[in-house]
């Protein structure tokens, strides 16, 4: 099962992850008004320090819907997995996968009466989405770190429908893994993604917090497989 930590900031930051044991960390970029929007230069530094780690691959998490500057902020980030975290359509996943080798990750918006991109998930699939992420909506319509649970029943049919692997997230904790045993027995379950329960009360990423949510929702046997 995969982990994936949102909004890494800084080389500390890398090193907490790392240490943690987490999969994959976002980087923002393209978010604007982010608390951890990274500018072109911090993207890629960060990437490096990425990369320089065992296990931990970058993500670009970007609100961005150009291709081509996607594209190409990825290359010179040599970053070459993004997040679709917006609005995109379907068009932009099939130019990014025609543009090169990369795993693109198309986020799937749950709101209070269902998936905002429903009549799309067919069209994101031959597109060449790699894997989706279900994510909550806020009532006020916010996307992004919402902190915001699912409901078990409606992450599954959603899950029932789509053909790609899927992660989880929205309000992801140590302690709620017991609230999605279908959803964790799901065969095309990959992993969780989370950002507020990572953080300390001053928003900082700790390794600790990261710990005991791979402790609470990973299997002792978890070969870690991606996807
Ligand atoms: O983390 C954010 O603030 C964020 C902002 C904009 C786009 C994506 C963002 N992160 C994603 O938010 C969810 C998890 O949030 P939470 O655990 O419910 O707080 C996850 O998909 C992150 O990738």
């Amino acid at each position: 099962m995969l982990v994936k930590i949102c909004g890494a900031v800084s080389a500390g930051d890398m090193a907490s992850l790392d240490a943690a044991g987490a999969d994959l960390v976002g980087l923002w970029h393209g978010i604007p008004g982010g608390h951890a929007e990274l500018s072109a230069d911090e993207l890629s530094a960060l990437a490096a320090a990425a990369h320089r780690t065992a296990r931990l691959r970058p993500v670009l998490v970007t609100f961005l819907d150009d291709a081509e500057t996607v594209h190409r902020t990825m290359a010179d980030a040599r970053v070459r997995w993004v997040q679709l975290h917006g609005y995109q359509p379907p068009g932009m996943i099939r130019a990014l996968k025609a543009a090169g080798d990369l795993t693109v990750i198309k986020v799937l918006h749950i709101a209070a009466d269902g998936c905002v991109e429903r009549p799309l998930i067919a069209s994101y699939e031959r597109a060449g989405t790699d894997l989706f992420l279900l994510d909550a909506v806020a009532e006020d319509g916010r996307i992004g770190s919402t902190a915001r649970q699912l409901e078990c029943a409606a992450v599954i049919e959603i899950a029932d429908r789509i053909a790609r692997p899927f992660l989880l997230a929205g309000g992801i904790s140590a302690d709620n893994r017991a609230e999605y045993q279908a959803v964790v027995e799901h065969p095309r379950f990959r992993g969780i993604d989370l950002d507020t329960a990572a953080r300390d009360l001053g928003g900082r990423l700790r390794a600790d917090r990261v710990m005991a949510v791979r402790r609470g929702w990973r299997a002792a046997d978890d070969s870690g497989a991606v996807i």
